[in-house]
């Protein structure tokens, strides 16, 4: 799909303190409707730092968060959430001893059209929103190739699957954007393949704009429209991922920590 030009998300001077440490420095960036962009990073640069800033589990210490053209900087996780941002975590977070398909219908219940009243009479709009609410995750799990294991528990998905049921609960929650924390990470190469396909897939499909932060190179150079670098909380580099793989500072840095 190509990349219209309107911006989805925008990022002007953030940064992020804890303590003395400057996790984050006057960090801006941003991102237009349909791109999917790669942030990658040594270590400690501060991606996940970013991602919690994004989706509002910690306030930028200054500067402003734009999400379609809204200031969203500082709201509570929730309400970005609603406003169309949705993640997954570098550490899988599923309810593991809940069904898969439970896993998925948790995930729409945040998103419910039907009001809690009518839930907690259990009026017949309840049952039609269980109803639709059970056929729309499961719509979702054959996307994602769990059909078959709806009615297993989560903890006992392999490896892989947990990751991609991870995505398919973002997923729920019907985002515009997309911030995924290192997806591949555990997979093997098969199955990090598939993954991303899958995931070129779901932006044609759910009409996405994701930000990917993934430690695998390549896999970042395949996939992303364009990739920004962060070091030590500064970005470092932007551009395609021609200009990436050829930019001096980005190299530099990836040396200096293998060094
Ligand atoms: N809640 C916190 N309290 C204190 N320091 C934190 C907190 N969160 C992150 N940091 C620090 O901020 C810096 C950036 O961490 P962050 O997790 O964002 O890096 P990262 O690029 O995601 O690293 P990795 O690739 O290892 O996951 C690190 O020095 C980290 O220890």
């Amino acid at each position: 799909m190509a990349a219209s030009t309107a911006v989805l998300l925008d990022v002007k001077g953030a940064s992020r303190s804890f303590g003395g440490l400057k996790a984050l420095s006057e960090v801006s960036l941003h991102i237009n409707k349909g791109e999917l962009i790669g942030l990658i990073g040594p270590n400690g640069a501060g991606k996940t730092t970013l991602f919690n800033l994004l989706t509002g589990v910690y306030p930028p210490s200054t500067g402003k968060i734009l999400l379609n053209n809204e200031s969203v900087g500082g709201m509570k996780p929730f309400k970005i959430n609603h406003k169309g941002a949705a993640r997954t975590f570098q550490n899988i977070r599923l309810f593991t001893a809940m069904t898969v398909l439970e896993n998925v219908k948790i995930a729409f219940h945040q998103h419910a059209r039907h009001s809690l009243f009518s839930s907690m009479l259990r009026l017949p709009k309840h049952f039609k929103g269980e109803e639709e609410i059970t056929q729309k995750a499961m719509d979702i799990l054959k996307i994602f190739n769990l059909a078959d294991q709806a009615q297993e528990t989560a903890g006992n998905l392999s490896y892989g699957n947990q990751r991609r049921l991870e995505i398919a609960r973002a997923l729920a929650a019907g985002p515009k954007l997309l911030l995924l924390d290192e997806p591949a990470a555990g997979m093997n190469p098969n199955e990090t393949r598939d993954l991303m396909n899958l995931i070129a897939w779901i932006r044609e499909e759910f009409d996405l704009t994701i930000l990917l932060i993934e430690h695998d190179m390549s896999l970042v150079m395949g996939v992303c429209n364009r990739i920004y670098v962060l070091d030590r909380g500064i970005l470092i580099a932007d551009g395609t991922p021609v200009e990436i793989r050829n930019n001096p500072k980005v190299i530099e840095a990836y040396l200096g920590q293998e060094a």
